[in-house]
């Protein structure tokens, strides 16, 4: 499978078009929209955030609630865009360049965005760098996330650490309703209140903050992926994914930093006989599902670190790419922090990727035919 996205970030619209899915997959609106409101949530967001209200209308490749097998194509409107017509006309005209922004702001794409594509209005760069983008990665993802519902795949995203505090790690399936109901995605209470008490904080000193995310899966069959060559590496896919999205600093599977500081005993996850006498159980999930770039049925746990936002409102030095002088950094309105809605589209690029490597291993041009390869699949692991 395949896709595209495309729009600026104040521009009318942003849409997706989806090559490869398969036929008879039911989808509807409602399987898109309630993502993109919960990518839109988290404490710490800015006031962008009032103006939309994310929806994605289906344009193409779907009739009467199911896919037809030709491509799909999402919009989802920029309500503010009304406010920014002028600007973001495509027309030739003095407008548009009123509002040039030349203070580059560290952390943003403005400056080597500038440099490499020569623009002096560095709105032209933020314009696409912005993580608006990621509302249509999101719409995208949810189509994936459907596609594995089918397969009985599910995942979930939650909040460890946020702006020096942590909270507690462990998860069980059982407490999803809990992070579902957290407008910061943590299961601690008692961090969640002094996380936002710190986003408060650094509202009021102009500063921002980041954190990290985990990203589980469950139901994943043994084998998406592949060992034998260094580009069908399930993990390396996984990670291009999340380092691919906005403010992604750092993504570790399973246990992954923490496995360089113990030896092997320690680390790798024993195999005993599946209950029953059939198939095989681990007791542990060091490897966080994934085993030589290929899911070995245990859940996926991926971890993502997110930088804090770069817009300051207590701006870092820089320069101005027009008069050359030193220069206080563009304040562009901007999240305090984002990190809950980090976690949703992680959720979402991971979905990607694993309905991405369904496809790859299973193919079938409908959904049933999917489903039958799939269930074979699983038949044969638990009797190998
Ligand atoms: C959900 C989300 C919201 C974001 N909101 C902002 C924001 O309001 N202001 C900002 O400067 N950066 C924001 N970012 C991060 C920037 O888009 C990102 O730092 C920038 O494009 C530079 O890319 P890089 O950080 O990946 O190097 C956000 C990122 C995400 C994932
Ligand atoms: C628009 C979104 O996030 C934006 C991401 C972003 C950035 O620089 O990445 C900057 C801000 O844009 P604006 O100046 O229009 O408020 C955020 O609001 C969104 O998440 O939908």
């Amino acid at each position: 499978m395949r896709f595209l996205t495309a729009g600026e970030s104040h521009g009318p619209q942003l849409t997706a078009i989806i090559e490869g899915l398969p036929s008879q997959l039911p989808l509807l609106k409602a399987d898109i929209d309630p993502m993109l409101r919960k990518r839109q949530g988290g404490y710490g967001r800015g006031r962008r955030m009032v103006i939309e209200t994310d929806e994605a209308q289906i344009m193409s490749g779907v009739r009467a609630g199911r896919t037809t097998g030709a491509p799909v194509t999402l919009v989802i409107e920029n309500k503010d865009h009304r406010n920014w017509t002028e600007i973001m006309s495509p027309e030739e005209g003095g407008e548009p360049r009123k509002k040039a922004l030349t203070e580059a702001r560290p952390g943003h794409a403005d400056l080597t965005g500038g440099i490499k594509y020569r623009h002096k209005d560095l709105r032209d760069v933020l314009e696409r760098a912005s993580a608006r983008e990621t509302t249509a990665r999101v719409a995208v993802g949810a189509v994936a996330l459907k596609l594995l519902s089918e397969l009985g795949i599910d995942g979930v995203s939650y909040v460890t650490h946020l702006g020096g505090v942590d909270a507690l790690g462990t998860f069980g399936w059982d407490r999803l309703d809990e992070i579902e109901a957290s407008d910061l995605r943590v299961l601690d209470k008692d961090a969640e209140q002094r996380m936002r008490d710190g986003i408060d904080q650094a509202k009021k000193d102009g500063d921002t903050l980041g954190g990290i995310v985990e990203i589980r899966f469950r139901g994943l069959p043994p084998g998406l992926g592949s060992y034998v060559h260094w580009d069908r590496k399930l993990d390396g896919r996984i990670a291009a994914a999340v380092m691919g999205t906005q403010a992604i600093k750092g993504v570790e599977i399973g246990t992954g930093f923490e496995n360089a500081r113990v030896p092997g005993s320690k680390v790798h996850d024993a195999v005993y006989v599946g209950e029953g006498g059939h198939g095989y159980r681990r007791e542990t999930n060091g490897a966080g599902g994934l085993e030589a770039g290929m899911t070995n049925g245990e859940d996926l746990i991926v971890r993502a670190a997110m930088k804090p936002i770069a817009t300051l409102m207590k701006s870092l030095p820089t320069v101005d790419v027009v008069s050359h002088q030193p220069a206080d950094a563009a304040k562009e309105r901007s999240d305090t922090s984002a990190v809950p809605a980090a976690g949703i589209v992680l959720h979402a690029v991971i979905g990607w990727v694993l309905a991405d490597a369904v496809m790859e291993r299973f193919g079938g041009d409908s959904l049933p035919e999917l489903l039958e390869r799939v269930q074979a699949a699983r038949s044969y692991a638990q009797h190998y």
